[in-house]
């Protein structure tokens, strides 16, 4: 994935319309875990940009930097090595191929459910280490994650006046939770900047179909949101805080008073990018559909729908296809196609 010519490149997705340096956006909202009143304003943010920055979250630093290193070992591991863990299906080892239906990017990624026994063999035999070591890193962190993401969800149900508190979170701690965790690598790409001048992607545009996802990165940028207004703007990487995207379901959950931000990350041409995200799911048979709570007298914009019947429809299509329109309530089928295509 190093040595890119011309025609190489030529295959790989660019940002259409793009100036080399995007702006920065300096005002994510930053929510301070640690202090009681902050459940307002996660809740203005959710409704605001459906994306917010957690301080003072209490994850261990040593679990980030423990597993932060083995992932850092296992993507340098020789390409033959890391795809015998491979290819995703979707859990595994993918290289430049996201999804099944032709989505590519400048991204290589270990993806891996949090409630099945995952095949740790593999990536211990190619880091040489004892499948313990993996399992035990993943498991700190993982756990550590889907504990903050539990304390924000009850944050965000007081803030939103729901009883009981857990209405959210409980979807989260069941035992049957479709939850996925995901490393991506994103290798520099000098070659972009001189064939062409424009920004590669790494992973496109998208919304994430869960809850709620929890991101750390190294201090390389490169993701960016959509803003109401329809500008991209870049997100300052910030290693030592984690940032929060309000899901697809969610914003089913809410009536669609919360939005799922749209996302996507831009390959560095000269750092790589080294990602984890923690994506909540919900058990597959539970039902997605606003709380009666936050109806507020309105019908529902949604169609019934269980998260299993939702992911299935999300594995069938594109990566940056609008996946929650499909389950709208008004729209008729020539709308769904024009929105598609
Ligand atoms: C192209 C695809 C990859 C994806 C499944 C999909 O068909 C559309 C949604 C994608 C996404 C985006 C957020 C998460 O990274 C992910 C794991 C998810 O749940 O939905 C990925 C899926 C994937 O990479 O398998
Ligand atoms: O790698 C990142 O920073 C974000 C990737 C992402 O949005 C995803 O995997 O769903
Ligand atoms: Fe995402």
């Amino acid at each position: 994935m190093v040595v890119l010519t011309k025609q190489a490149i030529e295959h790989f997705p660019i940002v259409k319309n793009s100036c080399k340096s995007p702006s920065f956006f300096n005002d994510v909202p930053v929510i301070d875990l640690s202090k009681p009143d902050s459940k307002n304003l996660i809740v203005k943010a959710c409704e605001e940009f459906g994306f917010f920055k957690v301080i003072n979250h209490n994850v261990p630093m040593e679990f980030i930097i423990t597993l932060e290193s083995e992932a850092i070992k296992f993507f340098s591991s020789p390409l033959s090595e890391k795809l015998k863990a491979g290819p995703a299906d979707p859990f595994g080892y993918g290289n430049k191929k996201i999804g099944q239906n032709g989505d590519i990017g400048w991204v290589e990624y270990i993806l891996l459910s949090t409630n099945s026994e995952f095949n740790y063999q593999k990536f211990a035999s190619i880091l040489g280490v004892n499948p313990e070591t993996i399992r035990a890193a993943v498991n700190d962190y993982v756990s550590a994650v889907k504990k903050v993401s539990c304390d924000i969800l009850e944050m965000l149900a007081e803030g939103l006046n729901i009883n009981p508190k857990n209405v959210f979170s409980k979807l989260l701690m069941d035992e049957k939770s479709d939850s996925v965790f995901r490393l991506n690598h994103y290798p520099p790409c000098p070659a972009i900047e001189e064939f062409t001048g424009k920004n590669l992607i790494g992973f496109g545009e998208h919304t994430d179909p869960q809850i709620i996802s929890v991101l750390r990165s190294n201090n390389t940028s490169g993701l960016q949101i959509l803003l109401t207004n329809g500008h991209w703007i870049s997100v300052p990487p910030d290693p030592s805080s984690f940032f929060i995207n309000v899901g697809d379901s969610l914003q089913v959950m809410t009536n669609g008073r919360f939005k799922s931000v749209k996302h996507r990350v831009l390959a560095n041409s000269v750092k790589s990018r080294l990602s984890m995200i923690y994506f909540g799911g919900p058990p597959l048979t539970e039902k997605i559909a606003p709380l009666p709570s936050l109806m507020e007298g309105k019908d529902s914009l949604y169609k019934e729908f269980t998260w299993f019947e939702y992911k299935k429809s999300t594995y069938t299509i594109r990566l940056a296809d609008n996946r929650l329109v499909l389950f709208e309530k008004s729209l008729r089928r020539h709308d769904v196609y024009n929105l598609n295509s």
